[in-house]
């Protein structure tokens, strides 16, 4: 697996020269606090947002020059609103994922329809919907859409999974097995890069975070670093201070 690297991002308004090594086998948490670039970051990391300067480059070769399928395969990308735009059913949805191996017969990537229907029943098993693959999405609730969208990203197995803000809508429990589900893909080499809210889920369960202040990035490392709590304190304007041990850290807010 290689590197993904952004060079000298700018985007004006929204990110100011970004330059950011990210390592598969890591997961990365991107934090900062509204309208800070996360999303408009990750954007970028996946090839969607055409660039005024700087390059995205995954093992070296340029996103943008990358054929819409191979980069497909390379990278996963989860928006940030979980809007569906068919009323298909739940493993339609997650079917949608396995798009870029279906490619031309001789394709040396192409999968097997075997291969593809194994890949999403682990997706539609992984995110616990396997009872509601048959039901249609306009039938789910919000979380259930997010899990379902989710499924559909992992059905995909890229190399990169960036996903933003997927904790969002899920409850104590979903959450946790998705952080888990992510933190196993890294440990299979993939890469992971999280937009998250929660700071204490970036200190607790990423092994390294990002944090973006009015589109620059002004910390970045292993969490207790990169989060020290002086420093949550200037950039999000509150009083933080943190509790409890590595690993089970909680976030104490005071007055700004
Ligand atoms: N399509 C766009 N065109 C121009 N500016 C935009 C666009 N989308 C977002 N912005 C602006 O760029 C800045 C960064 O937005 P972005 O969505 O990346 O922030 P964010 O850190 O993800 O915020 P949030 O935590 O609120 O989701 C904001 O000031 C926002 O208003």
């Amino acid at each position: 697996m290689t590197a993904l690297r952004a060079t000298d991002l700018t985007l004006p308004g929204r990110l100011t020269g970004v330059d950011l090594t990210l390592r598969p086998g890591e997961v990365t948490a991107i934090v900062g606090p509204n309208g800070a670039g996360k999303s408009s970051l990750l954007a970028c990391l996946a090839g969607l947002l055409a660039l005024e300067t700087g390059a995205v480059t995954c093992g070296g070769e340029a996103l943008a020059a990358l054929p819409p399928r191979e980069r497909a395969r390379r990278i996963g990308y989860l928006p940030q609103t979980p809007e569906i735009a068919w009323d298909v059913s739940v493993e339609t949805l997650v079917s949608l994922g396995r798009l870029p191996w279906q490619g031309a017969a001789r394709h040396p990537a192409r999968t097997t329809p075997a291969e593809d229907a194994a890949a999403v029943d682990r997706a539609l098993a992984a995110m616990d919907l396997s009872a509601l693959r048959h039901r249609p999405v306009s039938h789910l609730s919000g979380g259930e859409r997010a899990r379902a969208l989710a499924a559909r990203v992992l059905a995909g197995e890229p190399a990169w999974l960036l996903a933003d803000e997927p904790l969002a809508n899920l409850d104590l429990a979903h959450a946790a097995a998705l952080v888990a589900l992510l933190r196993a893909q890294a440990g299979e080499g993939r890469g992971v890069v999280l937009v998250l809210h929660d700071l204490a889920m970036a200190m607790n369960r990423a092994d390294r975070v990002v944090v973006l202040e009015r589109g620059r990035i002004v910390a970045d490392g292993p969490p207790e670093q990169a989060l020290e709590a002086a420093l949550v304190s200037r950039v999000w304007q509150v009083q933080a201070c943190w509790w409890g041990g590595p690993g089970t850290r909680a976030l104490a807010l005071g007055q700004p």
